[in-house]
């Protein structure tokens, strides 16, 4: 096999091809079609559905109060009507029928109206791959895709929806994985008699996506929670970035951190109040000996893509990360090549993608949920059946602490995402303004329950 025929599927493409597996009852129109800006424009020509959890961002709110329902105003409006002739004006697409299939393909949807799904071009990228796959070279434990900048198109997918309503699709993903929100209450309950152990991805998790990952602020608002929820459970930062400068982000003393994806752990600077006479804070590296070669494939890669525009290489001192969010599309292979030319040299090193970033880190069985268990065990609460953890995230390399959680049936994961992934997550939330909201009501619900106790 030559390296140029080798291709690394990301985890991301990987889920997607996963989806794309189940998926088969389903008729795709847009098949032959190459990823192009068609789909983009269409997106672009179709806002997003609002929510497909019963919460509303405070944007939303207001836009309904300003347009309710006109079921819900039914009465008012017949009122409205009264002694008048009513006459009647229908748009057709989208109002008499759903929005579901693209006007080149008419003829094709046609025959298959009810059953014919858009799928984002990621999805769409995966089933061609599926189809495809016997020509493809294997790597990275067995999946393949046709081409790099496919695999990077599809790191950090947008929104799935073009309509308001949900196809069906959507529905049983939102059913399987239903928002942490609504399921409020049943959490809590299954949570009852049992210590309550949180951690939390910190980008698209406790900070929204931004351009430039020097200035993903979190806002004060999630620190002032995050710091409340601190004083009720212990509670643990699990990164990929490098610890010092999640820690800069946060700016908690008393978290847990875990940066570099798990690879650099440290307990809360004063000691923790949850593990009696640890004054110091736990300190765990499992990649030490990886340190001169992190920072000389570092001083490569920054020379390697300087020429390129909008490319970023950040040192996250075991692990680094290439960005290309802020790279001209028509450029990501070129990036992709430039990291693959590199790391050629270096098989002790490996390549996994998360949200339009490709991360280097050593070869070692470790990550984000290596760390998790790591963190329960230094807590006290290994094999303990009244521990209930819940990790908060919204990327690939989050999947491994979902997991866990799962394997070991001691709580569950929550996934930030606006649409459906496949995921080991038990439940779902849109974005870090909902996490705010959801850590938050653990607190009010935790603080109610301490203020019931006393009162008995
Ligand atoms: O495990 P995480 O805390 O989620 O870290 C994963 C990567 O997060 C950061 O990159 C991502 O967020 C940036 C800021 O919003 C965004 O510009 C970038 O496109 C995202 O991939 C971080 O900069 C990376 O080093 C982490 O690997």
């Amino acid at each position: 096999m030559t390296n140029q025929n080798v291709v690394l599927i990301p985890e991301e493409q990987q889920a997607a091809m996963k989806m794309a597996a189940s998926k088969k009852k389903l008729n795709v129109i847009n098949g032959g079609a190459k990823i192009s800006s068609w789909v983009d424009s269409m997106r672009a020509s179709s806002p997003p559905r609002i929510s497909i959890s019963p919460s509303l961002t405070e944007e939303e709110k207001s836009w309904a109060l300003q347009h309710p329902s006109a079921l819900s105003m039914f009465d008012k409006i017949v009122e409205a009507s009264k002694g008048k002739k009513i006459v009647m004006f229908l748009d057709y697409d989208g109002t008499l029928s759903p929005i579901r299939f693209l006007k080149e393909e008419d003829q094709k949807a046609k025959m298959t109206t009810q059953k014919v799904v858009l799928i984002r071009k990621e999805q769409h990228a995966a089933m061609k791959m599926a189809a495809s796959k016997k020509k493809l070279n294997v790597i990275n434990g067995g999946a393949k895709i046709s081409s790099w900048v496919d695999s990077m198109r599809a790191s950090s997918p947008p929104r799935i929806s073009i309509s308001p309503s949900l196809t069906e699709e959507e529905k049983s993903w939102a059913l399987q994985h239903p928002s942490a929100l609504s399921m409020f209450d049943k959490i809590v309950e299954a949570s009852k008699g049992k210590k309550i152990v949180m951690f939390l991805d910190y980008d698209g998790t406790l900070s929204p996506i931004v351009k430039n990952p020097e200035r993903a602020f979190m806002s004060d608002a999630m620190r002032s929670t995050v710091k409340s929820l601190a004083q009720c459970f212990p509670t643990a930062i699990v990164s990929g970035r490098c610890r010092d400068k999640v820690y800069n982000f946060v700016q908690l003393a008393e978290l847990y951190y875990a940066g570099s994806h798990g690879m650099d752990i440290k307990g809360p600077e004063k000691g923790s109040k949850y593990i009696k006479g640890d004054a110091k804070g736990i300190l765990f590296q499992p990649a030490a000996k990886f340190l001169p070669m992190i920072d000389e494939v570092y001083k490569t890669l920054v020379y390697e893509t300087k020429s390129t525009r909008g490319a970023m290489v950040e040192h996250n001192k075991f692990c680094l990360s290439v960005h290309y969010r802020c790279v001209d599309e028509k450029n990501w292979d070129l990036v992709a090549q430039q990291v693959k030319s590199v790391l050629k040299e270096y098989p002790k090193l490996k390549l996994t993608q998360g949200r339009k970033v490709l991360e280097i880190r050593p070869t070692i069985k470790w990550d984000k949920g290596k760390a998790l268990e790591f963190l329960l065990k230094a807590l006290g609460y290994a094999n303990r059946r009244d521990v209930f953890s819940v990790y908060i995230g919204d990327d690939r390399t989050d999947e491994d602490a979902f997991k866990i959680l799962k394997a070991r049936g001691q709580g569950f994961g929550i996934l930030v995402s606006k649409c459906p992934k496949d995921t080991s997550a038990s439940y779902s939330l849109q974005e870090p303004t909902e996490v705010m909201t959801f850590l938050q009501k653990l607190v009010d619900w935790k603080l109610q329950t301490l203020r019931g106790q006393a009162m008995l």
